[in-house]
């Protein structure tokens, strides 16, 4: 099928310079599947980066929780896209659900945002998903389509773009979305890329699930056809990260 998959961990608001050091230790001493079977990609606080980057190991990739909706300037507490291209900082998150809830993020800013990191060369792995009532309400799929058109309308070339489908009653809340109740969406997601972007899209375009995934429920979810990986947060602060990125195994031998 030719989607690599990719296993992202997004560290959140957490973490001392002394606890970076030692989680970044334990990924550089995990085994894990080559790069061309998966991708990894830690998101540290923005403070984190340069340390991170300078001890991670080279197979895996560093990417920020955010960053400005256009060029630097006065802006004051913002980080542009420039000044991570200029880090060396390849790949970006954004429209995390935190950031929609508590900052008050649109659907279009996100799409602004998405659309101005990648004329800058930024890789974007752009979430989406409902919250708890949403989906109590049957309006799940008009809710993440509404999400991803906002992007749409912004952008014509999807080749750096991952979309993490995140349920928001699913994160950190130790309910996990079911293996089924994912690949639903996930699927849904790819026929409103082929009914709306282009049967090439939505054949190639990777769809992360995030939302409580853990070593325990990983492999599970991995197996279903349209999962092409994890978004991960409160794991990815623990050694169990490494048995989540193994989980691609599941798909390489399927
Ligand atoms: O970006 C990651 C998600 O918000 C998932 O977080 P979680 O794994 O702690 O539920």
């Amino acid at each position: 099928m030719g989607r690599k998959f990719i296993v992202g961990g997004n560290w959140k608001c957490n973490g001392t310079n002394e606890e970076v050091k030692k989680i970044v230790a334990t990924l550089n001493q995990g085994e894990v599947p080559s790069e061309d079977v998966v991708e990894v990609v830690i998101s540290p606080p923005f403070v984190f980066l340069p340390l991170v980057k300078s001890l991670l190991r080279s197979d895996f990739h560093v990417a920020a929780q955010n960053c400005w909706v256009k060029k630097g300037g006065a802006f004051t507490g913002e980080i542009s896209g420039e000044m991570l291209v200029n880090l060396g900082i390849p790949w970006v998150i954004l429209g995390h659900s935190e950031r929609r809830a508590l900052l008050g993020e649109s659907n279009e800013f996100v799409g602004d945002k998405v659309a101005y990191a990648l004329s800058q060369g930024l890789k974007v792995i752009a979430c989406v998903g409902e919250t708890l009532e949403q989906r109590e309400a049957g309006s799940t799929m008009d809710v993440v389509a509404a999400q991803t058109k906002a992007i749409a309308d912004k952008i014509n070339d999807w080749t750096n773009v991952v979309i993490a489908y995140e349920p928001v009653w699913a994160i950190g809340t130790g309910k996990v979305a079911t293996p089924a109740q994912a690949q639903e969406v996930h699927a849904d997601l790819r026929k409103w890329f082929q009914a709306n972007v282009s049967a090439e899209v939505a054949e190639s375009i990777r769809i992360m699930y995030g939302g409580s995934v853990s070593g325990a429920n990983c492999k599970e979810l991995a197996a279903k056809p349209d999962v092409d990986g994890f978004l991960v947060g409160g794991a990815s602060l623990k050694p169990e990260f490494i048995d989540i990125i193994k989980s691609a195994t599941v798909k390489s031998s399927t």
